[in-house]
């Protein structure tokens, strides 16, 4: 007995046991790719393209990576060949049936967000939107749900017009120079100046001026640089954790040269949080109103017994907030600055409305007055339909009860997805899909088929926070330019209506235009 149980020891703790580690790894993981594609799987009911590398966590690699974010187009066209209800993953079901979309997303939080995607992109920082448990996501939602509400817009419009004038002026002063010189103007740079400006300056308080004070600024490589990075963040993931938890200072000398804004940005959001704190410790809370304008005001005025605001909290929320409404807001805009650059009966229909609600010139704008324009809010809804900022997939997780869709069980804790860009593709609900045709707004009513399926900005529990500040930027930005210039595109222009998916959208190329003002 002595000696069988010496045996067993000396097996065990052998040097030929670490020998067994990988070959014991390496059969799990065949295994596993033996039991995703055998009928025994839950989910092998379901069509799935062939070509899906073998239903592998890395498929979504080769069609992001090597595809350069064309997963989604993939997608559409195998719901095209293969039906509204396809498995895109190991665990994965993607749909296309909007029916759905309520179900998936409406209001009822019981499709959670599927960590393994989100964590990765969200990283480290302490928001709203990086929080997964449902009732901790609905308190902090509702400290900063206040701050971009329809009335808080109305309140601050004037920092939105502000920059919109800027715009404007930065537009006729490049197009001066460029008569001059013989150049295009770089109206997508522009355009990045414009969203950073308003978004710095509605949510910190304190605007970054890059339109009056540099419009080359290092942020926009670096946000181009993290765009570019979002596609492989997730396989970074083991990486990313470690990385995190290093102090920023130490972190910036890891990272590439580009990427170091990004963490000026956490800096900057740090001293800006580090402000209201000390005002609050001097005994000075934010009793001033337009200190509470601002995310951390926010945030500090949300403190009772049971909720303390942290540094870290506002951190958090004020470079999300940045990070989510910078990069989907200045595409959007380039993106229907090209729809009419290249569509001059487009462009006059805009600039004919705007010149008879505006007959004074850009003086007059508002964003109500704008927001109230029939055709410039087709225009926009057009955009927003082709170009959707978040284009892409949300996986959700399935909850207990499960989710029968055409007749088919999901078992719960198996993910469902659907896109943006696969739902404004539907010929049923948008006829000629591939058209821009911005008239197909027109005299619709909010429970029509139109209005109800543009879900650019999601829908329900986890819709953009940034809903109401995202519309009021883009109308009002797009009536500071029609009012005002006639735009062409310029022979240096590299932009096409094209579009890849980083989870953000990002067009190719810069927009380069010729700008003619009008007189009046
Ligand atoms: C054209 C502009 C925009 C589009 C198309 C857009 C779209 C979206 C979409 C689809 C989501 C949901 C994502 C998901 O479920 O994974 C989202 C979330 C979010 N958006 Fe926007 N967005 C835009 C502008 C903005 C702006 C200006 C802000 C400024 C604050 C913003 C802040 C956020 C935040 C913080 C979230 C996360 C919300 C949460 O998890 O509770 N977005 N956005």
């Amino acid at each position: 007995m002595e000696m069988i149980t010496h045996q067993v020891r000396a097996w065990l703790l052998g040097p030929h046991l670490f020998s067994y580690i990988p070959i014991c790894y390496l059969s799990f993981v065949i295994a596993r790719w033996i039991y995703r594609l055998s009928p025994l799987h839950p989910l092998a009911k379901f069509p799935a393209p062939k070509s899906l590398l073998c239903m592998s966590q890395w498929s979504e690699f080769y069609y992001n990576v090597i595809h350069h974010g064309r997963f989604v187009f993939f997608i559409e066209q195998w719901h095209k060949e293969l039906g509204p209800i396809i498995r895109i993953g190991p665990d994965e079901i993607h749909i296309s049936d909007p029916s759905f979309y309520n179900i998936c997303y409406g209001p009822g939080h019981k499709y959670i967000r599927d960590k393994d995607f989100y964590d990765p992109i969200l990283g480290r920082l302490n928001a709203t939107a990086t929080i997964f448990g449902v009732p901790e996501y609905k308190h902090r939602r509702s400290i900063v749900n206040p701050l971009f509400s329809k009335s808080s817009i109305r309140k601050l419009e004037d920092v939105i017009l502000t920059h919109g004038r800027a715009f404007k002026r930065a537009v006729s002063e490049e197009s001066k120079a460029a008569q001059a010189g013989g150049k295009g103007i770089c109206l997508s740079r522009l355009f990045g100046c414009l969203a950073a400006d308003i978004i710095s300056g509605y949510v910190y308080g304190s605007s970054f001026n890059f339109l009056e004070t540099n419009r080359d600024a290092d942020f926009f490589e670096c946000i181009a640089a993290v765009a570019r990075f979002l596609p492989i963040a997730s396989y970074f993931r083991y990486l990313q954790a470690p990385l995190f938890l290093l102090p920023v200072a130490v972190l910036k000398r890891l990272v590439p040269s580009t990427l170091r804004s990004l963490l000026d940005l956490e800096e900057y959001c740090g001293i800006l949080a580090d402000k209201y704190l000390d005002r609050r410790t001097s005994g000075n809370p934010t009793e001033k109103p337009e200190h509470q304008t601002t995310i951390f005001g926010t945030i500090l005025a949300a403190e009772t017994p049971s909720f303390k605001p942290t540094r870290d909290m506002m951190i958090g929320e004020a470079a999300t907030s940045l990070g989510a409404g910078y990069h989907t807001t200045s595409w959007t805009l380039t993106r229907a600055a090209y729809a009419a650059a290249i569509n001059p009966t487009i462009q006059q229909t805009l600039h004919e409305e705007l010149a008879t609600a505006f007959p004074e010139g850009t003086s007059e704008i508002t964003v109500s007055a704008c927001e109230k324009l029939p055709y410039l809010t087709a225009f926009v809804k057009e955009t927003l339909r082709v170009a959707p900022g978040v284009p892409g997939r949300l996986p959700r997780t399935v909850p207990p009860e499960g989710l029968v869709c055409h007749q088919k069980f999901i078992p719960s804790g198996y993910k469902v997805s659907m896109s943006a860009h696969v739902m404004h593709q539907n010929p049923q609900i948008y006829p000629n899909p591939t058209e821009f045709n911005p008239t197909r707004w027109l005299n619709t009513t909010p429970s029509s088929e139109v209005e109800k399926n543009l879900v650019a900005f999601s829908k329900g529990s986890r819709n953009c926070l940034g809903f109401n500040l995202a519309m009021a930027e883009l109308h009002t930005a797009l009536a500071f330019l029609f009012r005002r210039f006639k735009i062409s595109l310029h022979k240096d222009n590299t932009l096409t209506g094209e579009w890849v998916d980083s989870y953000v959208i990002t067009l190719h190329g810069q927009l380069m235009i010729s700008a003619e003002e009008y007189s009046d």
